[in-house]
């Protein structure tokens, strides 16, 4: 009975302790911009994360590139993510945010800011990541037709070197379904944070608007910086 208690008492001080990283982790991952890409398969984010990336020299995650390494890897887990993704549904979020959070905590200290790319695919992966990572300052949705974001994905996959598995047309119409459904609900509880953009335009053009919206947080984020010094 004793030992019952005493373990008892161990897991939960351990659990207090995980909490507390939790939060320390997730404090100081907040003094830095995060955020999130949104948008369907072949809608440009890709394009827009580069030009953020060299602009404002922030982490590009993308929650797909790091899958991918997984499978690359051969691991079973990568096997199996694999099975997921070629079907073009979503892999399970434990996974997801363990990579994203796992990628975070490496860049962390040394990251002007994090773009993390094609999360939160569904309304929990949102919710789940602003508890254990931190709270995100900004989605980015970039709308696309169904029919601009299939012609794109096709163009690309012809004149890629490299062919990803999940680009053929009955996969990439699974994606766009899987995209479909989840997106409305996550538009619907982030509306406060995130900026649709028109995503069928000049790249230039959709990158101004881009910039306006991460000066913006940028700002924002100094002015309470500052006022709490
Ligand atoms: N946040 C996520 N949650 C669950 N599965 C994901 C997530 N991000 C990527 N995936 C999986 O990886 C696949 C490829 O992702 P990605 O490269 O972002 O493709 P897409 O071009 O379809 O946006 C998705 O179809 C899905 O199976």
């Amino acid at each position: 009975m004793l030992f019952m208690c005493h373990q008892m008492a161990m897991k939960k001080e351990a659990v207090a302790k995980l909490k507390a990283e939790e939060l320390r982790r997730a404090q100081s991952a907040s003094e830095i911009p995060i955020i999130w890409i949104l948008g369907g398969p072949g809608c440009g984010k890709g394009t827009q994360c580069a030009k953020i990336v060299e602009k404002y020299g922030f982490t590009h995650l993308s929650s797909g590139d790091l899958l991918r390494n997984e499978v690359a890897s051969g691991s079973d887990k990568g096997r199996k993510l694999q099975e997921i993704m070629s079907t073009g549904g979503l892999v399970s979020n434990d996974e997801v945010l363990s990579l994203l959070n796992d990628a975070i905590t490496r860049s962390k200290g040394v990251s002007k800011g994090f773009l993390i790319d094609g999360y939160p695919r569904e309304k929990n992966q949102g919710v789940e990541f602003e508890i254990r990572v931190a709270p995100a300052d900004l989605a980015l949705y970039f709308e696309c037709s169904e029919d601009t974001m299939v012609q794109r994905i096709m163009a690309r996959a012809a004149a890629s070197a490299v062919k990803r598995e999940d680009d053929n047309e009955k996969t990439i119409r699974a994606r766009l379904q899987t995209f479909r459904q989840n997106t409305n609900a996550i538009l619907e509880l982030y509306d406060a944070k995130t900026l649709t953009i028109n995503a069928e335009r000049d790249v230039d053009d959709i990158f101004l608007e881009v910039i306006q919206a991460i000066d913006c947080v940028l700002k924002k984020k100094q002015q309470k910086a500052a006022a709490q010094c």
